[in-house]
């Protein structure tokens, strides 16, 4: 194969029968010439000099931009303020018309604070049946805010394009004291017709999010994994929630609100998000909520004994590390009382928050010890007002 490609010199054309010359022309350079022409005049030098200048830029493109926003380079955190709630630092998204429903909650109130705070107009739509209108007082000469008294089992039309809905007793004192209010209304100018808060209520909410292409918040709760087998608990997680037991009407109903929410997404294309809530305290709760934090704070704060139901050994996000700091910060002397505990009360709770990490750069910033004593300073002002 070799001797094919190689010219012969036998065939060399004798001189006397050569043509006439052609002007000769220029040899391509070789591997061999390229070298020689990059040796010559310093030319490697220049070559070198450009790949340095080019890769130094291309190096140092990130911190040169002119644009503030863009001169980090990947590596380094671009969410400062992500660690909340995604949103680039610096970036403040533009004001929005927002309604919170339950907005004069304990919840709900925190919420509208921080909505003006950023610049929305805020509708709070409340039946004070659990909220209070001192929770929001503050905001009543806020031209951006308006305040509503209105049960969400009726359909209400506003134009909005959020609508994050919380309005729900969420105390089991609540729930259990008034059970078929939980679940169910009874609207007396419909006669006899029942009406259920979490199913009706959600109901309407996500009828006006499809009505008018507003963005739906379900606020749920801890509550649908009832008492849970899998320890702690992921999103993934289905429950273990007893359907007839006193606490359901409550379990049940944030699960069905769950699922409607979801149907009203993949059926009528609403934007939707759900966030279940795990067990949450600080000012403005209800002093008497019934729920343990409130309880042992207001209990000690009125130097009445910290009732705890069962063997006390039932636990939550919080742990049972809230009873000593309770006792230390308002008084070591506070006795404890043990009282029975109530039907299905689930013995551990947890959530897993690898997901909310990861997707969301969401965690808790504010530990135990930090927060309590702001709800015992709020506690200890409304107490003495009694
Ligand atoms: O705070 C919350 O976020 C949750 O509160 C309740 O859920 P639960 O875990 O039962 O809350 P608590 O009433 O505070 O009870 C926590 C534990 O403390 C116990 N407890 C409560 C009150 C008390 O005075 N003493 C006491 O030992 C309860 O038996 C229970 O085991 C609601 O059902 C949830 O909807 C809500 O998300």
């Amino acid at each position: 194969m070799k001797q094919l490609h190689k010219s012969s010199p036998t065939h060399a054309p004798s001189p006397a029968h050569a043509p006439a010359p052609k002007a000769a022309k220029p040899a391509r350079p070789g591997p061999r010439s390229w070298i020689g022409y990059l040796l010559r005049e310093q030319r490697l030098l220049f070559v070198l000099l450009g790949a340095l200048i080019a890769s130094t830029f291309f190096l140092l493109r990130p911190y040169l931009s002119l644009s503030p926003s863009s001169h980090l380079p990947d590596a380094r955190p671009l969410f400062s303020f992500a660690a909340r709630s995604g949103v680039p630092a610096g970036f403040r998204p533009p004001p929005r018309r927002v309604v919170v429903t339950g907005g004069a909650g304990f919840v709900g109130s925190h919420l509208v604070d921080r909505l003006l705070e950023q610049g929305d107009s805020v509708i709070v739509v409340d039946n004070f049946f659990t909220g209070r209108k001192e929770n929001v007082a503050h905001h009543l000469r806020n031209p951006r805010f308006e305040l509503l008294r209105h049960d969400v089992v009726e359909p209400i039309l506003l134009e909005v394009d959020r609508i994050y809905h919380l309005a729900c007793p969420a105390s089991p004192v609540h729930y259990k004291y008034n059970p078929i209010k939980t679940i169910i209304s009874f609207i007396p100018d419909l006669h006899l017709l029942l009406y259920k808060t979490n199913v009706m209520g959600t109901l309407n909410m996500l009828g006006l999010a499809k009505r008018i292409g507003a963005r739906f918040l379900l606020t749920s709760t801890s509550e649908v994994y009832g008492d849970p087998l899998e320890h702690p608990q992921k999103e993934t997680y289905w429950g273990h929630v007893n359907p007839i037991g006193v606490r359901s009407c409550y379990d049940e109903g944030k699960r069905t609100a769950e699922t409607l929410t979801m149907d009203y997404h993949r059926g009528g294309g609403v934007e939707v998000r759900i966030a279940r809530i795990f067990n949450t305290y600080g000012p403005r709760m209800c002093l008497d909520d019934g729920r343990v934090v409130s309880n042992f704070v207001a209990q000690a704060l009125r130097r009445q004994p910290m009732t705890v139901y069962g063997d006390g050994k039932q636990t939550r996000s919080f742990q049972y590390v809230s009873d000593l700091v309770v006792k230390e910060t308002i008084d070591p002397m506070a006795t404890i009382e043990f009282k029975p505990n109530t039907a299905d009360d689930p013995h551990m709770r947890k959530p897993d928050i690898t997901k909310a990490k990861q997707l969301l750069h969401w965690e808790p910033k504010v530990s135990l010890k930090e927060g309590l004593p702001l709800m015992v300073t709020d506690f200890r002002q409304r107490i003495s007002d009694e």
